[in-house]
């Protein structure tokens, strides 16, 4: 008889960081006394169900091994790959085909770059989308209004209209999903030559629509170089003399 489902952590750390700039990738980055990728893995663990986070990590970065060393529920896989999705698909093969998850298992897929995830947060998410048929992401209800924009020859940014936001809503972080389930879902996008950005935009293409539970702003994603100020005064974390 199948084991009751568990809940493990993905963290996707694998990227360069391109946008935030710099020669540390922004995961490593220092936010108040810890790294952005020690936060993130900290605030999965933060509900005890949550039984170990696999941080993945490019072949060869040898720094999570040492940042997570001794520590029994992080364990980090070097199988990062190109893109993202390539970063999440490579890691659910390993620990599906290593036995070191269940098809069935909930898997919590967390941006690296998405430290300030609330407990509360964390702890709706796991209990709304574990009762939802494929599972569920936190996501936040956008509140500008967008505009589609051409870029002119000069590099000049203009309008071109307006898009409707009244069913917009921003993804966020974690996305949690059954491991099989996702593992099919990214491979077959993958193998169709879908882009995808993030992890339910596979499972959408399966045909189920995932849950959608409201997170908060302080769970932003660190991508320019100025979001680690912002997400440390959201956080309320000293960042003046980063230790
Ligand atoms: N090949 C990749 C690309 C991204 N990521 C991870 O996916 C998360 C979200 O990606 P993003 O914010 O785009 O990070 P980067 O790809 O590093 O940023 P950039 O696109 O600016 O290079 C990050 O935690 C990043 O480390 C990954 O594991 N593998
Ligand atoms: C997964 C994600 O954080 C949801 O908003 C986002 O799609 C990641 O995008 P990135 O370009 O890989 O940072």
């Amino acid at each position: 008889m199948a084991r009751t489902a568990k809940y493990f952590g993905l963290v996707p750390a694998g990227g360069a960081g391109r946008r935030f700039g710099g020669k540390t990738p922004k995961q490593y980055a220092i936010l108040g006394a810890h790294t952005v990728l020690e936060h993130s893995v900290q605030a999965l663990l933060a509900d005890p169900r949550v039984e170990k986070v696999f941080v993945v990590v490019a072949q060869g970065d040898s720094t999570a091994e040492s940042l997570f060393e001794g520590n029994l529920q992080v364990k980090c896989l070097p199988v990062a790959g190109a893109e993202r999705a390539n970063t999440v698909l490579n890691a659910l093969n390993h620990l599906l085909q290593n036995f070191m998850v269940n098809e069935t298992d909930w898997i919590l897929v967390h941006d690296a770059a998405r430290p300030g995830l609330s407990p509360i947060a964390l702890k709706t998410l796991m209990d709304q989308a574990s009762e939802h048929v494929v599972g569920g992401l936190l996501a936040v209800p956008v509140a500008d209004t967008l505009k589609r924009v051409v870029v002119a020859e000069e590099g000049e940014v203009i309008a071109q209209h307006t898009v409707p936001r009244d069913q917009l809503w921003a993804a966020q972080t974690p996305q949690m999903f059954r491991a099989q389930a996702l593992n099919m879902a990214i491979s077959e996008c993958l193998y169709k030559g879908l882009a995808l950005t993030d992890d339910a935009s596979a499972i959408e293409t399966m045909g189920i629509g995932p849950l959608i539970v409201p997170g908060h702003v302080e769970n932003m994603k660190i991508t320019q170089a100025d979001d680690l100020r912002i997400v440390a005064k959201l956080l309320g974390l000293n960042q003046e003399n980063p230790q």
